[in-house]
């Protein structure tokens, strides 16, 4: 029997207290997010989003784990989101609606006509991209991952791994902190058990963490070490049915201790703009090669005389839409290096803040210092002032 549909229930959410899954980041202000988008039933609950399945959402409520069917209409849930608990039509048990996200990874497929985006995950807070130190860094990777990091509405921050490759580190280190453009760099190696403490203060209570970075960049070891445990497999790739990597995880957001939340979704791992320039070569490949049979070198491929590309629009050799395509991505590329540029300015102009601020600070406290010291001398007071 369906006791909710047609519930006329004056008493909303808004007015009673609001349960959710503390340990997957459920609070004040997500409370407050709850408040701001009343439930479509009275007696709908907060959760989180900690796996998607294929016909079902495994769903983090403050009562444990649920397996519940997808919401019949509205946005269709990710990892992460959080969303109202109450039942179908059917009288089942499901979820009935996803909040508002305030951020999403999303990978959106540029070079293809069907532009829709796939969010890979949301409401995350806090996007680390790990830079291992036992390969050289690939010319602008890094700066990209941040602005797409940047661009997912998250805070980026860099985690340098493997540290304990001295004879490596030194050199990636200094180059990563000056490609991060002012965006936090954190020194680890999972394997030592260093850098862990100082990484965990960068992620506040509540907080959601994703590890972005390429293949064996020690994610997976780095997850387990947070995690205390187990969770990842490591190192090993399952060979054989062609699917790709399998690992042993359950759950795709992890609570940890301390209150954060790590969010390590197979799609969001391998994530970031790590393969943007390759992917832009095996794509668009041949458009340079007829880029090079245009009469000017410097041709815009617009109007000019003996353009090759519209010569090979007119004929039909080159599909108008592929040539979109490859117009709307470098549009694209050129936004995120304008972001880049603006997130490295403000980045710049904060440090030059903390830098007015802390010389300030020096200041105030050297004046405090001659101050207690002339009093000393005149040998009033005697003993070191408090405060
Ligand atoms: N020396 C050293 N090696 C490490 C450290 N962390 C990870 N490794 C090694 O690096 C390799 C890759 O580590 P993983 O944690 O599997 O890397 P991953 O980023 O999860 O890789 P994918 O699962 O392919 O995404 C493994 O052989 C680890 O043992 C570290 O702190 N120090
Ligand atoms: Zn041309």
């Amino acid at each position: 029997m369906n006791t909710y549909a047609s519930s006329s229930n004056p008493s909303t959410n808004t007015s009673q207290e609001l349960h959710g899954p503390v340990e997957y980041g459920f609070t004040g202000r997500i409370a407050e997010l709850f408040r701001a988008n009343a439930a479509p039933d009275a007696r709908a609950t907060p959760g989180r989003v900690v796996r998607l399945d294929r016909n079902r959402v495994l769903v983090a409520s403050r009562d444990g784990l649920l397996h519940l069917p997808y919401p019949a209409r509205g946005l269709v849930p990710a990892t992460g989101d959080w969303v109202w608990l109450g039942h179908n039509n059917a009288g089942e048990p499901a979820v009935v609606e996803v909040l508002p996200r305030h951020s999403a990874l999303s990978r959106k497929r540029a070079f293809e006509a069907s532009s829709e985006e796939q969010i890979l995950g949301s409401n995350i807070d806090i996007v680390a991209v790990v830079v291992p130190v036992d390969r050289p860094l690939t010319h602008n990777r890094l700066e990209r991952t941040l602005v797409a990091a940047w661009d997912s509405g998250a805070t980026p921050l860099v985690v340098i791994t493997k540290a304990d490759l001295a004879h490596l580190a030194d050199d990636v280190v200094g180059e990563v902190i000056l490609q991060a453009a002012g965006v936090e760099v954190v020194t680890t190696s999972a394997e030592q058990g260093d850098g862990l403490d100082e990484l965990m203060r960068h992620i506040p209570g509540g907080a959601t963490l994703v590890l972005l970075g390429p293949s064996g960049a020690g994610k997976s070891t780095l997850i387990n070490a947070l995690a205390g445990r187990e969770i990842q497999q490591t190192g090993a790739v399952r060979a054989g049915d062609g699917k790709g990597k399998h690992t042993t995880t359950s759950r795709e957001l992890v609570p940890l201790a301390g209150g954060a939340v790590l969010m390590d979704t197979p799609g969001v791992r391998g994530f970031g703009l790590f393969d943007a320039d390759d992917g832009m070569d095996e794509m668009f490949g041949d458009l340079d090669e007829l880029f090079t049979q245009c009469r000017f070198a410097d041709c815009a491929h617009q109007a000019e005389p003996g353009c090759a590309v519209q010569e090979a629009l007119a004929d039909g050799s080159l599909d108008p839409r592929r040539w979109a395509s490859y117009l709307k991505l470098q549009r694209e590329l050129a936004a995120l290096t304008r972001k880049h540029d603006a997130a490295a300015r403000r980045a710049y102009q904060r440090e030059w803040h903390q830098k007015v601020m802390s010389a300030d600070r020096g200041q105030r406290a050297a004046e405090r210092y001659r101050h207690d010291q002339a009093q000393e001398r005149a040998g009033r007071g005697g003993k070191r002032r408090k405060r």
